[in-house]
């Protein structure tokens, strides 16, 4: 289906084929805003396209409508029957069409042949929708819900007998002992009561339940989905949670950004919300591999927990202040050390088990739940002992849950058979099949390139051009890199910031929540973890300078498991991952909840393809090649050496130290400020410019050298970024914060120091520090801290 988009090319225009374009673009807006025809799915898609997709691939694919000379041979024709609910189908449809009125009028001969391959692909696309259909059933423990959400085409009484088979299904049981999820339809084979040593008197478990209301939940847990806009729950939700508010152990293995979390934090906070509220002491605990996902999954407890009063939630990161631990703080007077102040607490395993919060560490002793999310990383190795040692203080009475986006790694079978009693096991598979009608939405192409550099002129060209828009997360595989990345985009004022794990835990999140805002487009996350980046500044066998010393890396950072990253438009993997884990879980942080997304892999020779093909083989993922027309973007390669040259290894070295610097002091300085602000998304900026002396001449890009399908899309203003004026009074309304945000450009009040005026100003205000003349402000508000 996707090879269509192979041959997508920019291409010039020449004017004898204005007519044709014109046609062509009308056909085009036609596909992109046709309306959807039968099914809620086609709307939903037809969303996700326009939203995030179409800018996209619209894009590519203009430079084929300019091209005579594009094969046909992999375009798909399709009957309009096929492709009422696939936007992709249709698509390929029109631009088949498009491509078809380039060719030879008349061409009987060819039109019989192009019918005939119609028909074809017209009966292997329904067959490809039946297999993926069967697959949703068949590779659902607890019924698919996915088949709803995702084909959609069937009606009420359809999803009824689908349930029906979905049951059957569902009775396979696992060889360790697992019970079926099996319900309505009676299980033959399993017990039909069973009891939890919490208590709970655990029966059959229920079959998968649609809606949220009928799941029997709290009203004020109710009311906080409903505040987070979550209509209906997720495929994997429907199946986990009544499961989980029965009492049994669930193994969870689902796609990414398929809602395991909410799988799991819902029944935590209607068990606790259930039982007796007078219990002293820690309820749950949730472990984690990373501080960035401590502070997501506390994120949204927090945020289930926000209609019922005493319920705390506590972050468990070592350092981290930005507001979380307000939540979690010490219950007054009751003299219980921090982490035994809450109800619930996030952690990594290491967090957990550390005397960090508390002086005897967190006493797991009266826990009711336990959960470990990211299973296969958190009990492998690096983590593995630190885990045992918490799960070990956790009773076993209590209600467990895994959850991964895979079960095979190694010792998840050992722990499993430690940490679980008669698990069920609910598992959507993310085949090809499942992924083509699902949720799983992304688009997976690769362009290989000849040479290194061309990564940064393709790079380039995607950013500068405006061939990708949207918010875009970018891989690199080392931190130096990211800043090579960071300070080529620099020099064509393309803002992006780097997140990497030399930087404090407070800016990283702080990163990824403005990323999530909106404060910013372009986001280089370094996916250290897999690349085994010595990051080489910080490494060697000299002793350690201090500033070697704030550029350690921290163990327990990742950037593409399980982060949240809201409405990614495109990943973009400018090193190709080193693993097939790897490479699924970055492309998991596009097309989350069911929205649409684009993965695009740069490679640069047959070893990176070859691993790249093996990594989508394993993810159940078709890699598409993308035809990038290298000759289209060759005026650019000067500028893009002109830039490369100035990003020296001596340059990155300093840049990378002056960003921890940076980052430390704000991180430090600004901790009592997030506290007391935490929404203030504002105050400080990571995006910017690392590069000094930028010559003008690179920003700005002439317009006889933009690829005419290009033109109109780009602008000489500085890009990456969209913090603007409108955004800032909208913040500024919704939590009255004074009225400096009023005077004066807004871009102009940030500084240097990453801090905004207003930001400092109410710093000043707070800590009784004095302006004082000719000393820049934000040196007087370090230097006041250091002194005590
Ligand atoms: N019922 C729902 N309806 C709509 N959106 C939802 C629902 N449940 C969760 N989401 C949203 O889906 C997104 C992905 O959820 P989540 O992070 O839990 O996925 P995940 O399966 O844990 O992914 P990963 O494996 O990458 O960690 C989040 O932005 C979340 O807010």
């Amino acid at each position: 289906m996707r090879n269509h988009y192979q041959h997508a090319e920019i291409r010039h225009a020449e004017p004898t084929i204005k007519k044709k374009k014109k046609t062509i673009i009308v056909r085009i807006m036609q596909i992109l805003f046709s309306k959807p025809k039968k099914s809620k799915k086609s709307k939903e898609n037809y969303r996700y396209e326009t939203q995030f997709l179409t800018p996209f691939l619209h894009k590519l694919s203009r430079g084929a409508e300019f091209d005579n000379e594009v094969e046909t041979a992999h375009d798909v024709d399709s009957s309009d029957s096929d492709v009422t609910d696939s936007e992709d189908s249709e698509a390929h449809e029109g631009l088949k069409e498009v491509r078809g009125k380039d060719k030879k009028k008349g061409d009987l001969g060819q039109k019989k042949k192009r019918d005939k391959k119609e028909q074809k692909d017209s009966e292997r696309l329904k067959q490809k929708k039946g297999k993926s259909k069967r697959l949703h059933i068949v590779d659902v423990a607890a019924g698919d819900t996915s088949e709803d959400d995702g084909a959609d085409s069937e009606d009420e009484s359809n999803s009824e007998s689908d349930d029906e088979s979905e049951a059957d299904h569902s009775e396979t049981r696992s060889d360790d002992d697992t019970a079926d999820i099996s319900s309505e339809s009676g299980s033959d084979s399993e017990p039909e009561n069973d009891s939890n040593a919490n208590g709970n008197h655990v029966e059959k478990p229920p079959a998968p339940i649609k809606t949220f209301t009928e799941m029997g939940l709290d009203p004020r847990l109710e009311r906080a989905i409903e505040k987070m806009d979550w209509l209906k729950p997720t495929p994997i939700q429907s199946a986990v949670i009544p499961a989980a508010l029965h009492g049994r152990d669930v193994l969870v293995s689902a796609p990414t950004g398929s809602g395991k979390t909410a799988a799991y934090a819902i029944p935590i906070v209607q068990h606790i919300c259930k039982s007796d509220s007078d219990v002293n002491g820690l309820r749950a605990v949730v472990l984690v591999p990373t501080r960035e996902l401590v502070h997501q999954v506390a994120s949204v407890l927090k945020g289930l927990c926000k209609y019922v009063d005493g319920i705390q939630v506590a972050a468990l990161t070592g350092s981290f202040t930005g507001g979380l631990e307000k939540n979690g703080r010490r219950k007054k007077g009751n003299g219980l050390t921090f982490g035994q102040a809450a109800d619930i607490v996030v952690g990594t395993p290491a967090a957990v088990i550390s005397g960090k919060n508390s002086q005897e560490g967190t006493n797991l002793s009266k826990v009711e739940f336990v959960v470990v999310d990211e299973a296969d990383l958190v009990l492998s190795y690096g983590y593995e002992n630190d885990a045992k040692t918490a799960l070990s203080r956790v009773p076993v009475s209590a209600q467990s849950m895994l959850l991964s986006a895979t079960l095979e790694a190694e010792g998840m079978d050992r722990f499993k058979k430690v940490i679980l009693r008669r698990p069920l096991i609910i598992k959507i598979t993310s085949d090809e099949g499942v992924q083509e009608d699902d949720s799983s939405r992304a688009l997976h192409y690769y362009a290989k390139l000849k040479i290194h550099r061309d990564r940064y002129l393709v790079t380039y060209a995607m950013l500068r051009l405006n061939v990708i828009t949207g918010k875009v997360l970018i891989f690199v595989n080392h931190i130096n890199t990211a800043f090579r990345l960071k300070l080529f985009l620099d020099q064509f004022k393309v803002k992006s910031a780097v997140l990497n794990s030399e930087l404090p835990v407070n800016s990283r999140v702080h990163c990824v929540e403005q990323f999530n805002a909106g404060v910013f487009d372009i986001l280089i996350a370094s996916d250290e973890s897999n690349a085994g980046d010595s990051g080489k500044e910080s490494s060697g066998g000299k002793k350690e300078t201090r500033s070697r010393k704030r550029m350690r890396k921290d163990s327990e950072f990742g950037l593409s498991r399980g982060m949240d990253f809201r409405d990614v438009a495109a990943v973009f993997n400018f090193d190709v991952p080193e693993t097939a884990a790897s490479y699924m879980h970055r492309a998991g942080r596009t097309a989350r909840a069911g929205k649409a997304g684009t993965v695009l892999t740069l490679i640069c020779n047959d070893k990176e393809e070859e691993r790249l093909k093996s990594s989508g083989k394993e993810g159940g993922c078709h890699i598409a090649p993308l035809a990038f027309r290298m000759d289209q973007i060759e005026a650019f390669r000067y500028r893009v050496e002109d830039a490369l040259r100035m990003v020296t290894d001596a340059v990155i070295h300093g840049a990378r130290l002056a960003d921890v610097r940076r980052e430390i002091v704000n991180s430090e300085q600004l901790k009592d400020y997030f506290e007391d602000n935490p929404d203030d998304l504002d105050a400080l900026q990571h995006n910017l410019t690392l590069a000094k002396n930028i010559p003008e001449h690179l920003a700005h890009i002439p317009s006889y050298l933009i690829p005419p399908a290009l033109r109109g899309n780009v602008s000489n203003e500085p890009t990456g970024s969209r913090f603007r004026g409108k955004r800032r009074r909208r913040v500024k309304r919704g939590n009255g914060a004074g009225n400096q945000r009023k005077k004066g450009d807004p871009l102009k009040t940030f500084t240097t120091d990453g801090l905004s005026g207003s930001a400092r100003q109410r710093y000043r205000t707070k800590h009784g520090i004095k302006k004082r003349k000719g000393r820049d402000p934000g040196q007087t508000m370090v230097k006041k801290r250091r002194r005590r």
